[in-house]
């Protein structure tokens, strides 16, 4: 068990209001975190003060850092310092360019990704090793088959797919994916949760998903973590949380899960 992510009294404030109310959470590599909560309890704010997107008011954030061993301080890193420190989030769609192909789309990401690691020369060298790279990751994600399909042609589930491949392409050592269900139909909920299941088995990265259908939830998750209000109202197994009766009330007492 090692920690990969970790915060300490993470706190964003929005004038008066505190979306995030000293958040202290370690993440752990052996384990499919969830952070769950009802609406406006905080987790897109989690979310964008762990990618450099907002500036905590106060607190700090660590990822894990491959050369040293222990963990480095991210908390005042851009979001692209983010993603080049390892921790990569799936972005809802919008980073696809609608009129490439899935390939393309795949090839960019993973360009974009080594061309801020190499300089020309080593990347031209590379380029076999890219190729690989590639139809490695189509592979993983079970994209191979629609590789050569123009992404303005796909599903609503074939997208969020492609979105998946994209955030791996960074090769993260943590990825968050943010509502990895939502617009999904009932068939393709079941197909994205094998999905995760078989990366998280397949790959290093420590998977950390936000989600607001609770049969995902229960379904992937070792470990929830519940916001409210900001503040981390329980944390601990599926079983544990889901029936703990203050998690119930959070819930009734807003106007959605
Ligand atoms: N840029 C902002 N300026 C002011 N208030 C904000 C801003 N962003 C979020 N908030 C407020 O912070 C609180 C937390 O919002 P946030 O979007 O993080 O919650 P959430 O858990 O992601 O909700 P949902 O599940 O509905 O997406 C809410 O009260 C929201 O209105």
């Amino acid at each position: 068990m090692t920690t990969v992510l970790k915060t300490e009294d993470l706190r964003k404030q929005f004038g008066e209001l505190t979306a995030v109310d000293d958040v202290s959470i370690e993440i752990d590599d052996s384990e499919i975190t969830s952070i769950i909560g009802p609406n406006g309890a905080g987790k897109t704010t989690f979310y964008n003060l762990l990618t450099g997107v907002l500036r905590p008011t106060s607190g700090s954030i660590w990822l894990r850092d491959d050369g040293e061993g222990g963990l480095a301080d991210i908390t005042d890193a851009e979001p692209h310092e983010v993603a080049q420190a390892g921790l990569s989030r799936s972005y809802q769609i919008t980073n696809i360019f609608e009129g490439l192909t899935v390939r393309e789309n795949v090839r960019v990401a993973r360009i974009s990704h080594e061309g801020t690691r190499l300089d020309f020369r080593s990347r031209a060298a590379g380029d076999e090793a890219l190729e690989v790279d590639i139809e490695e990751l189509l592979e993983l994600t079970g994209l191979t088959d629609i590789a050569d399909t123009p992404c303005d042609t796909l599903s609503h589930g074939e997208k969020r797919t492609v979105e998946i491949a994209l955030a791996l392409a960074i090769e993260p050592d943590v990825f968050l994916m943010d509502e990895p269900t939502a617009g999904m139909n009932p068939t393709e909920v079941t197909e994205i949760v094998s999905l995760i299941r078989e990366l998280d088995a397949d790959l290093d990265a420590t998977f950390v998903v936000t989600e607001h259908n609770m049969d995902v939830v229960t379904d992937i998750s070792d470990r929830i973590v519940v916001l409210a209000e900001g503040a981390i109202l329980a944390d601990g197994t599926p079983e544990d949380v889901l029936t703990d009766d203050r998690v119930t009330e959070a819930y009734l007492g807003s106007d959605s899960v």
